[in-house]
């Protein structure tokens, strides 16, 4: 007998099973020219440096939107384990904005000089549409998880045997590259999928929308850097 997509989700994981649905987009986002061109060392470091303050400003907003899946977490899941990810990952971005400004002062980039550029505002601005109490916890995670998984897979591709990323940048490429960071990413999938599995089909249709955009908004901002 033919397993229909709900008896799937509970084998694999519906989150799974979007990536594969959906990996056009998804292979656009995580493979993206400018990450092959870390990976194959052909990178313009205008490029990097592009994005390096773009992503700084992007990861200031960042901030505020993890909180917010904090706070639905504290009110409204079933697991209360799940706060303690959260809070992770917000020491974790304690640690990065530090290092956001310490590498830029390293390749001479100004972060008090820089202006958003409009797909980096139009990120942000989606961001915020995501922060508001009536968005539910299951479709925040699910883009929390989409926006972390985007970059862990993105830079894990640059330090895989093959690469040939230059070593300035290899440190960039570990921050998100790294097996912790690997190992937070499969922690808010599994939240997400434990909250997917108990979904109404309405939340559902609007988590899978939302991941859709969040690979969309994460092509652009890879197409923005490039320049
Ligand atoms: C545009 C974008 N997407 C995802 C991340 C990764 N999350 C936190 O650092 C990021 N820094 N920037």
């Amino acid at each position: 007998m033919e397993a229909g997509l709900e008896q799937l989700a509970e084998v694999e994981g519906t989150t799974a099973l979007w990536l594969k649905k959906h990996r056009l987009v998804y292979t656009a986002a995580t493979r993206h020219p400018f990450i092959l061109s870390i990976r194959d060392g052909s990178i313009d470091l205008n490029s990097f440096k592009r994005w390096l303050g773009q992503d700084y400003l992007f990861v200031r907003a960042f901030v505020p939107f993890v909180s917010s899946v904090l706070l639905k977490a504290y009110h409204e899941s079933d697991n209360n384990s799940d706060m303690e990810v959260f809070l992770s990952g917000l020491a974790a971005l304690n640690d990065e904005i530090k290092w956001f400004k310490k590498e830029a002062s390293k390749w001479g980039v100004v972060l008090s000089s820089i202006a958003p550029q409009k797909v980096n505002e139009d990120y942000c601005r989606f961001l915020e549409s995501l922060m508001g109490p009536n968005v539910e916890y299951t479709v925040a995670i699910t883009a929390l998880w989409a926006i972390e998984l985007v970059y862990q897979q993105s830079f894990a591709h640059c330090l895989e045997e093959a690469s040939r990323t230059p070593p300035e940048l290899a440190k960039t490429c570990q921050r998100w590259g790294n097996e912790g960071f690997g190992q937070y990413c499969r922690s808010l999938q599994k939240i997400a999928d434990r909250r997917l599995l108990r979904a109404t089909s309405e939340e559902l249709k609007k988590a899978e929308a939302t991941l859709l955009r969040v690979l969309e908004h994460e092509v652009e901002f890879w197409n923005m850097s490039q320049g």
